[in-house]
């Protein structure tokens, strides 16, 4: 077989990038590091393949990149890519949906605990010494469970969150989308709403869509408004799902009780934003997959589909 050349943006486990190796010729550079930065744009023009996240693609990188066969990106979401350029170009794009699904799932209903029981601001109080006689009400939190849950975006996480709620805390499960899901297992605990009934029915909103232009800000001011007093939002797709000046001011006006962010609008999380020290904020730096074995697991499936992609044959992760 040719060996090809493959750009990888960052190392991957030892493992992985032997079997990329066997096969090809492998340039390692980070095109966000500014000491790496030479070392892509001198690959970029000879390489037929590229893996790796979080980096965006996009008509400017493509056009120096004429030998493109394949992008491998480890990650599910894929809202950094230029589909469309991608599809002109014929370039094919795959990603790592399913391995991710259950990590993911887990670290939103962590936020979703955390908010809701303080976790995160009380465990602060015992380490500042502040425990110093019985807690009164004030740092009381509420419950989570038999509270009801509304999902936007019920596909593979939103449908693994909905089994932790449902199965595990006996929550009643909302879930708005364009036609009816089938979910095994879930018969009884889940119904299909509108966006209204589902706005103003939730004790815990939870946002597991991808970024499309559809979702950009699908949460502003006035879907704020209309969602149930003392709600709690958790956020777990991408920032830009969210109108992060109008979360901040339903917070502030205490229409809200508490958000938990896993995403922002602009990762890192600047200093200066509000969101960093908000007392009723949990944020977290994106770490809804961030586990060793889920991580591991996204970097094997990346490099079998450049690998499958770049041997003519096609992977089953392509992007539509
Ligand atoms: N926080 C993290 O670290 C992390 C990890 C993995 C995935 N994600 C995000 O979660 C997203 C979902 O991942 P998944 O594997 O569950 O994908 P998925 O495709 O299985 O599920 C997404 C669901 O959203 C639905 N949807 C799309 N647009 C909608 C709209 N306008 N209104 C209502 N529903 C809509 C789709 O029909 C689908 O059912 C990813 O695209 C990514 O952005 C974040
Ligand atoms: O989309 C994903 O897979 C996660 O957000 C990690 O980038």
């Amino acid at each position: 077989m040719t060996r090809k050349n493959v750009l990888v943006f960052r190392e991957l486990p030892d493992d992985q990038m032997a079997r990329l190796r066997a096969a090809h010729e492998v340039t390692v550079a980070n095109p966000k590091r500014a000491d790496q930065r030479k070392a892509f744009d001198a690959a970029l023009p000879t390489a037929h393949g590229l893996i790796g996240a979080s980096y965006s693609i996009d008509e400017t990188v493509l056009a120096r990149a004429p030998r493109l066969e394949a992008v491998s990106s480890i990650s599910v979401g894929v809202d950094n890519y230029d589909l469309p350029a991608l599809r002109q170009r014929g370039i094919v794009l795959t990603h790592t949906p399913g391995v991710l699904t259950e990590t993911t799932a887990d670290t939103l209903f962590a936020l979703l605990i955390a908010s809701s029981r303080r976790i995160v601001e009380l465990a602060n109080h015992v380490r500042d010494g502040q425990w110093t006689h019985n807690i009164d009400e004030s740092l009381f939190g509420w419950d989570v469970h038999g509270k009801t849950v509304g999902i936007l975006g019920f596909g593979r996480i939103g449908q693994a969150v909905a089994r932790r709620a449902a199965l595990g805390f006996g929550m009643p499960v909302l879930y708005h989308h364009r036609r009816e899901v089938e979910c095994p297992g879930l018969e009884g605990h889940v119904k299909a709403v509108s966006m209204e009934a589902l706005l103003a029915e939730s004790d815990f909103i939870v946002l597991a869509l991808p970024l499309t232009e559809e979702t950009r800000g699908l949460m502003n001011a006035s879907r704020f408004a209309a969602m149930k007093r003392g709600a709690i939002l958790i956020n777990g797709s991408r920032g830009a799902v969210v109108d992060e000046e109008a979360l901040l001011a339903a917070l502030d006006h205490g229409h809200l009780r508490a958000a938990g962010l896993d995403v922002f609008a602009v990762e890192p999380l600047p200093q200066a934003s509000p969101l960093r020290r908000h007392p009723r904020v949990t944020a977290l730096p994106h770490i809804g997959s961030a586990t060793h074995e889920t991580r591991y697991a996204m970097a094997v499936l990346a490099t079998d589909n450049l690998l499958q992609e770049l041997a003519g044959e096609r992977s089953e992760c392509r992007v539509p």
